[in-house]
């Protein structure tokens, strides 16, 4: 009886959470799941089409669809976001060159509602390499200051090096219904 109701408990406080993770190629977003997921980061290979990672943290079931960032893939990131609980958006913040194209990618999914009010974290990867931008100079780069409806918020990280997971987990927690 007791297991029974332990059981019930369990399933009545678990919470879940749908989460879209997208971003151009080689931002780090397989690498991000794997440290989410696992612990560690492994060695990863471009996505082809995407994956899917479930994993729980606290009383979450998250179930992340992680999306592949090269230019075949970025037509479908809008199918995916339309129906996610939150959305990561995951930038290279050590290769400005890709800034103006993270940028683009991203304002036509929130100019066109594909994402809406799904709330939006910004995690600016790769902060372990020495020439990364900083976190206003990313906010002005990828002009988020013009970004009303959608709630965003972004979060300095590096996956490979396991720095600020912490945060990320709180966050998507934080999230969880
Ligand atoms: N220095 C550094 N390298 C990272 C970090 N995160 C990921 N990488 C590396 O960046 C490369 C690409 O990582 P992935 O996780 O495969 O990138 P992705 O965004 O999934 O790429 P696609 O699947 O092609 O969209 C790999 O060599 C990772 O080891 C980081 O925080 N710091
Ligand atoms: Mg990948």
């Amino acid at each position: 009886m007791g297991q029974i109701l332990s059981n019930l408990l369990q399933i009545f406080y678990t919470k879940k959470l749908d989460i879209v993770v997208i971003g151009l190629e080689n931002s780090g977003k397989t690498t991000l799941l794997s440290v989410l997921a696992h612990g560690q980061a492994v060695e990863t290979v471009p996505t082809i089409g995407l994956n899917v990672k479930v994993f729980k943290k606290g009383k979450v079931n998250m179930k992340c669809w992680d999306i592949g960032g090269q230019e075949q893939y970025r037509s479908e990131w809008s199918r995916y976001t339309k129906g996610c609980d939150v959305v990561l958006y995951v930038v290279d913040a050590a290769a400005p060159q890709k800034l103006p194209t993270a940028k683009k990618e991203l304002h036509k999914l929130l100019d066109d509602g594909s994402i809406g009010a799904t709330p939006l974290l910004v995690l600016a990867n790769k902060i372990d390499l020495p020439e990364h931008v900083g976190e206003s100079e990313l906010i002005e780069k990828l002009q988020l200051n013009y970004v009303l409806e959608t709630p965003w918020m972004v979060l300095p990280i590096s996956a490979l090096q396991c720095t600020n997971m912490d945060q990320v987990v709180e966050w998507l927690t934080a999230q969880g219904k």
